[in-house]
């Protein structure tokens, strides 16, 4: 059985219904829980922590029910809200200190803890600041330290790209992903794109109104597209020569940036082209296979990315 299991779940807030009998697993690992703003991403992590009750239908959380068990939960689960929540004259060692003892982590092993972790999201250095000077990076790593701070078995983390400008974004994927493939603590985290969590979720759920609109493992939906691309070393002009002597091979190629891409029907089609490669002179860096994007996948689906 995944972490997270709900079959037939429904939220109705006054006006909207939220989630429409969604029925999803997400799996042990890394899962990717994508939607448009609005789709209910927000309000499926607030069922699964027992902060809302469901209209109808069922949840497990880690085996238990989150409408019935919502404090063991929280013992076991981390949570990563979306908006900016920390206070301002209070710094991340005494914050993420102060969740640790909540957490029920007596104080020596708190301290400990949250030193570990906030050096884990690289916030060491600043970590006795009022967090009210942080930047947004810094902000969303400490709000991350506080939900890993008493080692849970699953994270919750919504929208945790939110408001950062491209490095900091890469640097918050890169940080997911260990926790989520080196730390073993299993990680369900919410974006509005759909390409971004393609590189770090072993699994991606989309949601749309409320609705399920796909659920599988990112391979699956990146799947190949069939093409190689030939990435050569040599004098300037080699990707050209190599181009050309692939179509007088009988290959399809084509220029793709300053490599080569060709089609690919048939696996002896891969020796040739390492062949013309050495006939050629030029040093082989790699050959590798093109994949889908996620967006490409349901771009072609007319679905929303
Ligand atoms: N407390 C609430 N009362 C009434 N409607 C709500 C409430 N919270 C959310 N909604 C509505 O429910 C729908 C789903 O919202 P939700 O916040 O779960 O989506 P989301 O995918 O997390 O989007 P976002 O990233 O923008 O928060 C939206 O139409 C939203 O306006």
């Amino acid at each position: 059985m995944g972490v997270v299991s709900t079959q037939g779940l429904t939220v109705q807030y006054p006006r909207v219904r939220a989630l429409d009998a969604l029925t999803v697993e997400i799996p042990e690992g890394i899962t990717g829980v994508v939607g448009v703003n609005g789709a209910g991403k927000s309000t499926l992590i607030k069922v699964l922590l027992g902060l809302l009750r469901p209209t109808s239908g069922q949840v497990q959380v880690l085996g238990m029910d989150p409408t019935t068990h919502g404090p063991q939960i929280r013992e076991l689960v981390g949570y990563m809200p979306e908006h900016d929540c920390l206070p301002a004259d209070v710094s991340a060692a005494e914050f993420v200190m102060h969740m640790a003892m909540m957490s029920g982590l007596p104080r020596a092993a708190a301290r400990e803890r949250t030193s570990d972790v906030l050096r884990h999201v690289g916030l060491a250095e600043e970590r006795h600041r009022p967090m009210g000077g942080y930047s947004t990076g810094m902000k969303q790593r400490a709000k991350l330290a506080q939900a890993i701070v008493h080692d849970p078995r699953l994270v919750l983390l919504d929208e945790p790209t939110n408001g950062l400008d491209p490095r900091a974004r890469d640097d918050m994927l890169e940080l997911i992903g260990t926790i989520g493939h080196s730390f073993g603590i299993s990680v369900a985290v919410t974006s509005h794109l759909l390409g971004e969590l393609e590189r770090t979720a072993d699994h991606v759920v989309v949601i749309d109104s409320g609705r399920l609109l796909r659920a599988s493992a990112t391979s699956d939906l990146t799947h190949s597209t069939g093409d190689v691309l030939v990435e050569v070393l040599g004098p300037s002009g080699s990707d050209q020569r190599i181009g050309q002597a692939l179509l007088d091979r009988g290959l399809q190629a084509w220029p793709q940036g300053d490599k080569v891409a060709v089609r690919i029907s048939d696996p002896a089609q891969l020796d040739v082209v390492r062949d013309t490669v050495v006939d050629l002179d030029l040093g082989l860096v790699r050959i590798q296979e093109i994949r889908h994007t996620l967006e490409e996948v349901f771009h072609q689906q007319g679905a929303p990315a």
